[in-house]
């Protein structure tokens, strides 16, 4: 029987747990989310109707799947806690950020280990998510793709690159917001309603990303039909330009990057 168990129903496990409970890979009462808050319980019970536990032990005790979904300084004690618990064909999926599958293996060194990163996009099954593991993982691999396959778009990835993933795919959502909300600013500035300005934005982002997702286009291909010679729209580009978006946006990558290689 297939089960999984999510230790940690945070901002990350609830995207993954109402994305993978919609799906038909488990049926909801065999997914168990355990948290130390009642508070997340009790929402995920009742709005997806999951299992919940505050006991990780027992919440592991007859699952194949175990998805680490704390923080990344809960991490160790999380591993110490199930570690003398786990059995060898159990299989652990870790979300968790700048920990690596070789120093989970320290603690659990007979279970195998597969690192995900998806985003908060999954509650919406339209996660994107990097998937890595060692070269003696390939059948549980293949399932782990297709359970993340049911909340958006995977990608198998070495896993030296899962840090520029995670800033990506992960922060990216948070970037991608602040751009946005700086487009609706820019609106209500204009004279719309916040919420009409919310409108146009959110719409325009999506037909925007969905050109170059439909179109395989480079996004300057799109942008080029958009821009009428010595019309408004390369008058406001160049605009930005001058003040450094793609430059500030890269820089913030790229500050990102370094942040998460400290990350512990
Ligand atoms: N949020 C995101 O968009 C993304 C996050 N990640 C990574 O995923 C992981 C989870 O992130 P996120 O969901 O945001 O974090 P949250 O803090 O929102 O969620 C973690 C949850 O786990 C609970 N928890 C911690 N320790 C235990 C324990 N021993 N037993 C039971 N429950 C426990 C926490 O409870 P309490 O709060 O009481 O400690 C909390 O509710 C992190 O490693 C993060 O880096 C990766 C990609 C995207
Ligand atoms: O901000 C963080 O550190 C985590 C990783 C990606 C999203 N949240």
């Amino acid at each position: 029987m297939n089960k999984i168990t999510i230790i940690g129903g945070g901002n990350l496990g609830k995207s993954i747990i109402s994305g993978l409970g919609n799906s038909d890979l488990f049926e909801a009462k065999h997914i168990t989310v355990v948290d130390k808050s009642e508070h997340n319980l009790t929402e995920v019970k009742e709005k997806l109707g999951v299992s919940t536990s505050q006991h990780i032990i027992e919440a592991i005790s007859d699952v194949k799947w175990v998805i680490l979904c704390v923080q990344p300084r809960q991490l160790d004690a999380v591993l110490e806690e199930i570690k003398e618990e786990l059995i060898a064909d159990q299989i652990l999926i870790s979300t968790v950020t700048g920990t690596s599958i070789a120093e989970i293996n320290e603690v659990v060194p007979k279970n195998k280990v597969i690192r995900v990163m998806p985003n908060t996009g999954a509650s919406k099954k339209l996660s994107m998510t990097c998937i890595s593991a060692n070269e003696d993982v390939k059948e549980e691999l293949v399932f782990v793709q297709k359970m993340f396959d049911t909340i958006g778009k995977t990608l198998i990835i070495e896993e030296r690159l899962m840090q520029a993933a995670t800033v990506l795919g992960a922060s990216g959502i948070a970037f991608f917001l602040r751009f946005l909300r700086a487009m609706i600013q820019g609106g209500i500035q204009m004279g719309f309603h916040p919420h009409e300005a919310q409108i146009i934005a959110v719409q325009t982002a999506m037909g925007a990303a969905t050109l170059v997702a439909k179109n395989g286009t480079h996004p300057e291909r799109e942008i080029d039909k958009v821009t009428t010679p010595q019309g408004c729209t390369i008058e406001g580009l160049n605009e930005m330009e001058h003040q450094g978006l793609s430059s500030s946006v890269i820089k913030g990558v790229m500050a990102s990057y370094e942040k998460i290689n400290t990350i512990k």
